[in-house]
């Protein structure tokens, strides 16, 4: 298999920044300023409907596409995916990751996502246990496992869900499988390594990467403290 993450090596950690804390009239300008830095973009997609905020959509992610060289994570928070999601593939994302709460039938949408050039995520809510969709995480690339309630950036990380990076992260070493699993919310300077050590080899960061002085070196420090953190759970082969 292709390595998910493409310019990442299958044994790096994958930072990616999320708009949702950024200056939402600057966000190429904000994407530009941690290109270097960062693996991915998060662009936190809400409706206002699977959950109750509304950030940005379709258009937006169109007019990123060229604004930055950096691939764009789409986190689907919307009722609808299997209306909209092969629609984000199609704009340029390189990863999209759907709520499993909001669809019906995942491995068709997750077929659906890959044909369409891109790799499909599966995403969980706070509220949501991993065991009972273990079995189909053989037809994703990446699973992103919510470490607050999904809705809003600026969240208090909620330490007790990394019980669920655990079991997917255990599933995934003994079936082989090459998975990225993803913590979104919450992830600072003193929360990243807990998720590391649990086995997430990808982290999404809002608040502490846009809303600290340097975006740059706040992604870089983070990388640090994964990177130190991966010594007791090392990542995923995924090449
Ligand atoms: O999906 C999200 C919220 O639903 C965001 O990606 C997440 O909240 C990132 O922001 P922060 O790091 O500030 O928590
Ligand atoms: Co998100």
């Amino acid at each position: 298999m292709t390595d998910p993450s493409h310019s990442v090596a299958p044994d790096d950690v994958i930072l990616a920044p999320s708009l949702l804390a950024a200056d939402f009239s600057r966000l190429g300008e904000q994407a530009r300023g941690v290109e270097a830095d960062a693996d991915w973009l998060h662009v936190d997609v809400m409706d206002y409907h699977f959950v109750p905020n509304l950030t940005i959509g379709l258009p937006v992610v169109r007019s990123l596409r060229p604004a930055t060289s950096l691939p764009l994570d789409c986190h689907l928070m919307i009722a609808d995916p299997r209306r909209w999601a092969v629609d984000y593939a199609e704009a340029g994302a390189r990863n999209v990751s759907f709520h499993v709460e909001a669809c019906d039938d995942p491995v068709a949408l997750a077929k659906d996502l890959r044909a369409a050039g891109a790799l499909a995520g599966l995403a969980i809510d706070r509220d949501t246990p991993v065991e009972p969709y273990l079995p189909l995480l053989e037809n994703f690339d990446t699973l992103l496992i919510m470490t607050i309630k999904a809705g809003f950036g600026g969240q208090e990380f909620l330490p007790h869900l990394l019980d669920k990076v655990r079991t997917a992260r255990r599933h995934a070493s003994s079936g082989h499988l090459s998975l990225r699993i993803e913590v979104d919310g919450g992830i600072a300077d003193d929360t990243i390594a807990a998720a590391a050590e649990a086995g997430a080899d990808a982290f999404v960061a809002g608040t502490a990467v846009f809303g600290a002085d340097d975006p740059a070196e706040a992604v870089r420090r983070l990388r640090r403290h994964a990177r130190d953190a991966q010594g007791s759970a090392p990542v995923t082969d995924i090449s």
